[in-house]
């Protein structure tokens, strides 16, 4: 559990994402652990166990066939050579100071300039992730029961406004690597500055998605570091509820793909987190290495959940009473899913058409975007949120790893993924969110 420090003020809600030191390096950022310590719980498919016992596994859910007709095809890591992938060096790991730390190399929100590509199999990480330093910190209220799915946790954010002012928002980092997030001025948060994502809010601005997107305010220094200053979304919610679904059917890019290939590198952490969720799955030889590349780690993600077979995923969800889940990582069948949307809304089907009617108006736009044609959209996220007044609000999130096509070239976001033709399968995703939704049994 880590050592929280409560600090002042307004509670804001994250449900999943990069977390961030306020003070750290991007790269250290991006070393701290996805799901915070104190949330994790238990899985929901224990829970939701009854729901999928007795369909095989691996199966497509009951009539969701046709729509399961994406393969993605498996990727063979060679190194040149034919040898095993490198291991981590000690030169890997740089200055060490503390346990295992981390080399930082360029990432994809490097505030250097570097692009997305530069990523992936050069991030060295330790298997000894560090905690959190930075101004949005988890704090679990209760002592979390191994089985309890759902675990209460705060993310306590500085926030420059007298307590009289502030508005009691909940933003709990239910996934993401830690301590991506600020409080910004009033109305807006502030995300760890990436060159790619402000290239691409800056050509939402002029575009028709931009409606669709969290307003943007532009880079602002703050402390020593660079962030984009984004709306907050949960700003307009009375006692929000959130949940945050990870789009398309593929979670790396093609380069990373491509990089991985040329200069493999073994992941001990991806190991450790594919261990914690499967003993079994990891291969004789992987035991043997005790580590994994990102792109098989990435792949074992996506067929574990709903991303290879629905074209989306759950990755956290926050409820109103501030218990938080982010361990949807088995929760792969249609009928699995479609009860964590039901949990989600707690029945409620004027919740549910509010989000139909949204996401059907998402879906036109996106069909009509010229910015959304011409980029590879992966690990964007879609963020639902809505309150006790049945308000409710769907906006695209996360465009850390959305990459420009080259000159003329388009994606249709609909046809299978194959090397070399970037599809990221984004609207054959929304189309089964949509069709989901529109099958979820409401009195
Ligand atoms: O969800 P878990 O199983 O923890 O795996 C995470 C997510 O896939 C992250 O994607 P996202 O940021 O979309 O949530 C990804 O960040 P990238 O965006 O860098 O691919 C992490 O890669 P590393 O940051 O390399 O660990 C990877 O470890
Ligand atoms: N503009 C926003 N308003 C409110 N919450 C946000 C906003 N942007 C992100 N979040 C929260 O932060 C989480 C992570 O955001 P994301 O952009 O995906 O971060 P990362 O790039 O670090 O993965 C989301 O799941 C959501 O809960």
């Amino acid at each position: 559990m880590p050592k929280e420090r409560r600090r002042s003020t307004r509670e804001l809600s994250q449900t999943s994402g990069h977390g961030s030191s306020g003070t750290g390096s991007l790269k250290e950022r991006r070393a701290s652990r996805k799901v915070p310590e104190g949330c994790n719980g238990g899985s929901p498919v224990g829970e939701l166990g009854s729901v999928a016992a007795g369909k095989a596994r691996g199966s497509s859910p009951a009539g969701w066939n046709g729509l399961n007709n994406h393969r993605v095809p498996q990727v063979t890591i060679t190194p040149e050579g034919g040898g095993c992938p490198r291991e981590m060096q000690e030169e890997d790991w740089g200055d060490v100071n503390g346990p295992l730390r981390r080399k930082l190399s360029n990432s994809s929100l490097s505030s250097t300039g570097s692009s997305v590509f530069e990523e992936s199999e050069d991030d060295i990480l330790s298997d000894n992730e560090t905690k959190s330093k930075g101004i949005v910190t988890l704090e679990p209220v209760e002592d979390t029961g191994i089985n309890r799915p759902w675990s209460k946790i705060k993310t306590l954010v500085q926030w420059p406004f007298a307590a009289s002012q502030r508005k009691r928002l909940s933003w709990v980092q239910l996934a993401g690597h830690k301590g991506s997030f600020k409080a910004g001025n009033e109305g807006t948060i502030l995300k760890k500055f990436s060159e790619n994502e402000k290239l691409c809010f800056e050509q939402l601005v002029g575009d028709v998605l931009y409606p669709y997107v969290p307003a943007y305010h532009g880079v602002v220094e703050r402390d020593g570091d660079t962030y984009l200053q984004l709306t907050d979304l949960l700003g307009d919610f009375d006692g929000p509820c959130v949940m945050d679904c990870k789009m398309g059917i593929r979670t790396y890019l093609e380069d990373e793909l491509v990089r991985a290939r040329e200069r493999p590198k073994l992941r001990k952490d991806m190991y450790k987190k594919m261990l914690e969720v499967d003993s079994e799955a990891p291969t004789p030889e992987e035991r043997e290495q005790q580590a994994i590349t990102k792109p098989r780690y990435m792949q074992w993600r996506e067929t574990l959940s709903s991303t290879h077979t629905l074209g989306f995923r759950i990755e956290g969800i926050k409820k109103a009473d501030g218990t938080c889940n982010t361990d949807f990582k088995k929760t792969r069948l249609k009928e699995d899913v479609s009860q964590v949307f039901i949990d989600f809304v707690e029945g409620n089907k004027n919740i549910i058409s509010s989000y139909l009617k949204k996401l059907e108006e998402i879906r036109r736009v996106l069909e009509s975007s010229e910015f959304f044609k011409k980029h590879e959209v992966i690990g964007s996220s879609l963020l639902f949120i809505h309150d006790r007044n049945e308000k409710a609000n769907v906006w695209l999130i996360d465009f850390g790893k959305t990459t420009p096509l080259p000159e003329g070239q388009t994606l249709t976001h609909r046809l299978p993924w194959q090397e070399g033709n970037r599809e990221d399968g984004y609207l054959w995703g929304l189309d089964n969110l949509l069709q989901l939704l529109a099958d979820i049994p409401l009195q």
